[in-house]
């Protein structure tokens, strides 16, 4: 049974320009892990199974782009609206697809409950959705809050202080807030110029012009808006932190590459998921099958060849297959086992450059291939080596660094 039981769309304003966060491309097209920051809000509204129609506002010169991104992404229930000079106008222009059924390509069912959302606040569960539409069913309106984090103030026109505000009175005006659809478009319809070019809150837009007080929601410390540069960086770090949450390790059916597999997942389980399975990857194997499909975007693959690129092709192809590395970076370690008492492991400088050359093929499908040498004389010094290894794994998928693949790091 659907958790809602009322017709929700969502409204995304992606039209700004991004002054404040500087450079030449506005924010919301600027990458995170190789994804533009857009396409992460649009994923959090399509990962929710009750939010019918999403609207992404964006200014007449990034429509192709905004497109570009929809087709390369596979975003479903996706429609592009031309933005306005301003952000209430952008959402005004939203909102009109649906009241005046503008949309070319088809027919936009008009909701009972509208969600805003600014595109460039990409860390929205469906949790805080959730909430704010339930509210807005009962009152009209909703929105999230944070506490403050600084005081507000107010200067004297001599630009000194005038008065403070007491912080615990008041609390941070976030995203996403929802509306039942009638009263936010008839705010809209009534608003003024100066509302529309000057005003920054669609709440105080319900209240001024359809008296509706709007119910405030606690939201969580991940809604902000990536607003200056930091943000970015903030967002980016997020992301890798997030993705680096998981590992599976896949072995080959010999025993002491087996062994070397269980050792790494005991000595990684400490600080992620990990999961170990052995198999023949000849076979198209539905266990490994089903952790494509699952969030893990990190694999170790042991061998004890001295080097398996043919091993680590099926690997890729069956990524690929499972549409994995289209959203994130995909991190594959490529781990050479070589447990001798005498014979020292040697590679050629042919066969590493000939891993560079097929990390560099596969990058441009979003994969990222490192290289990992464990090689100690007997099992009684392999557990040093193999705590050695997990801390390079950790720091490889942490990193993601696409300047170190295809480079070959000794354990
Ligand atoms: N004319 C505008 C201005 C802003 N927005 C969107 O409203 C959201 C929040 O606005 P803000 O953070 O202020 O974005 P910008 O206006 O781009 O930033 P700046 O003020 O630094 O230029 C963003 O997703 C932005 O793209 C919009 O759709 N149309
Ligand atoms: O004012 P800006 O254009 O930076 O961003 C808009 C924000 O004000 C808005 O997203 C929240 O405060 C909720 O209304």
């Amino acid at each position: 049974m659907e958790p809602v039981s009322a017709a929700v769309s969502a409204v995304l304003p992606a039209g700004g320009s991004g002054e404040r966060l500087g450079g030449a491309t506005p924010k919301q097209f600027c990458g995170l892990q190789g994804r533009p920051l857009v396409s992460y809000a649009v994923r959090a509204m399509e990962r929710v199974s009750w939010i019918s129609d999403i609207i992404v506002v964006v200014s007449p010169e990034n429509i192709e782009t905004m497109k570009s991104i929809i087709e390369k992404y596979g975003h479903k229930r996706v429609t592009v609206v031309k933005g306005g000079i301003t952000r209430h106008r952008s959402i005004f222009n939203g909102l009109k697809v649906f009241a005046e059924n503008q949309s070319s390509n088809r027919l936009l069912q008009k909701p009972e409950v509208v969600i805003i959302h600014d595109a460039v606040r990409p860390f929205v569960e469906e949790d805080i959705l959730l909430k704010v539409v339930t509210a807005a069913k009962d009152h009209g309106a909703a929105g999230a809050i944070r506490p403050l984090v600084s005081t507000v103030i107010a200067s004297g026109e001599d630009g000194c202080l005038d008065h403070s505000l007491e912080r615990a009175r008041y609390r941070a005006s976030e995203m996403p807030q929802a509306f039942l659809f009638d009263i936010i478009y008839q705010a809209y319809q009534q608003c003024t110029d100066h509302d529309l070019d000057y005003g920054t809150e669609c709440l105080h837009l319900a209240l001024k012009y359809c008296k509706t007080n709007a119910k405030l929601v606690e939201g969580t410390a991940d809604l902000w808006k990536v607003t200056y540069k930091r943000d970015l960086y903030a967002a980016e770090s997020i992301i890798k932190d997030n993705l680096s949450q998981q590992i599976c390790i896949i072995t080959d059916l010999k025993e002491a590459v087996a062994q070397v597999g269980f050792l790494l997942h005991e000595s990684l389980k400490s600080q992620v998921k990990v999961e170990a399975i052995s198999i023949s990857l000849s076979k198209n194997d539905s266990h490994l099958q089903n952790i494509f499909s699952g969030e893990c975007y990190n694999f170790l693959c042991i061998n004890d060849k001295e080097y398996a690129t043919e091993e680590i092709q099926q690997l890729v192809d069956m990524l690929e297959k499972s549409n994995i590395p289209l959203l994130y970076p995909v991190v594959l370690i490529l781990v050479h086992l070589s447990i001798s008492e005498n014979i020292s492991f040697s590679i050629g400088l042919e066969e590493l450059t000939k891993i560079k050359k097929f990390a560099r093929e596969v990058k441009k499908k979003n994969i990222l291939v490192y290289g990992l040498l464990i090689q100690c004389k007997d099992h009684f010094s392999l557990q040093e080596t193999v705590n050695s290894a997990a801390a390079l794994t950790m720091a490889l998928i942490k990193d993601r660094n696409p300047e170190l693949i295809g480079q070959l790091l000794v354990a």
